[in-house]
């Protein structure tokens, strides 16, 4: 008997294309079975009205999951930061597999780094958690809103109407354009969005129709579960916070080690959602085990809008004196 070949779905853009094939390629390999790719087409892809206008980067991600619901697919992937918190009913998050470098990337004019830009520079990003960090350095550079996809951003930069970008480390290694990448940005001037660089693999669960056995184990096999503990960790900061994918919100959970074995070390960052131009971002961490990923993220979260709030009513005081 020849096994049924799995249906993984993908969105057309190349990034998708390229991430989908690369746990296509995993899939084939766990499994001996044939994994075919379906196309599945989004609004977000064919209309060009700012993302926010549609409901968000959301939009990507309920057709592609539509397909996995309507049985067209067994299986999808996305870039875990487009993912939203909320859990989807009938649906599971399979697999989180090992992430790629989860650090930001400058792509410049000129191979300059961030401290030789001149005060002035003009950088894009369609990002506000970029925004605000680029604009917390203190080095006066203008921030300007850009959309596409990341050959269109890139272009902007070679066209020369942009002194430089920043887009994510993983999005351009995965598309081939290592050389590009003029800096990779410490984590410590700038935090990435909660999951970057990680996939997530999607399937549906018993109550959404499961899918065969072996499928279910190839899944369970590309999980990692690291990758999982701090990219949970993250998420829960974000979830806490209420904030969805654009939000002013880095998080960087990292392994580490410490006296009693394996620990996880979580940083985050936000910023009010109106002093974005002004580089208000309040930073904080925290250290825990990583059994505890969700509480340790809610918990930062609770002390990241509590400095929020009292930086709010110190202002609010400050302006009544
Ligand atoms: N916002 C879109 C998006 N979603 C995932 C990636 C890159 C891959 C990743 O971060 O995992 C990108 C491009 C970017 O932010 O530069």
């Amino acid at each position: 008997m020849t096994a049924r070949p799995i249906r993984l779905g993908t969105r057309r853009s190349a990034l998708a294309r390229t991430q989908s094939g690369l746990i296509a390629d995993r899939l084939r390999e766990l499994t001996g079975r044939e994994v075919e790719l379906v196309n599945v087409t989004t609004e977000g892809d064919t209309n060009r009205a700012p993302l926010t206008s549609m409901g968000g980067a959301g939009v990507f991600v309920s057709a592609v999951r539509g397909a996995l619901t309507d049985g067209t697919v067994d299986v999808v992937v996305h870039s875990l930061k487009d993912l939203p918190t909320t859990p989807e009913p009938g649906i599971r998050l399979a697999a989180v597999p090992r992430r790629a470098d989860p650090r930001d990337a400058l792509v410049s004019a000129g191979g300059k780094k961030l401290v030789e830009l001149p005060a002035g520079a003009v950088i894009g990003t369609g990002s506000p958690r970029r925004h605000a960090q680029l604009k917390a350095l203190g080095l006066g550079f203008d921030v300007v809103d850009i959309r596409g996809n990341v050959e269109t951003r890139m272009g902007y930069v070679t066209s020369g109407r942009l002194d430089a970008v920043v887009l994510a480390m993983a999005g351009l290694e995965r598309l081939g354009k290592q050389a590009d990448i003029t800096e990779k940005i410490d984590p410590i001037n700038m935090l990435p969005a909660p999951g970057q660089g990680a996939l997530a693999v999607e399937t549906r669960d018993e109550s959404g129709g499961a899918v065969d056995d072996e499928l279910v184990r190839a899944l369970a096999e590309i999980d990692d579960a690291d990758t999982r503990s701090a990219t949970t960790a993250e998420r829960a900061v974000l979830a806490e916070t209420g904030a969805g994918c654009s939000a002013p919100l880095g998080a960087l959970a990292e392994i580490v080690e410490d006296e009693d074995g394996p620990a996880l070390s979580l940083r985050a960052a936000l910023c009010p959602e109106e002093s974005i131009d002004d580089g208000d971002v309040v930073r904080l961490s925290v250290q825990g085990g990583v059994a505890d990923a969700d509480r340790l993220g809610r918990e930062l979260a609770i002390e990241l809008l509590d400095r929020l709030s009292i930086g709010e009513k110190t202002n609010d005081q400050e302006r009544e004196a």
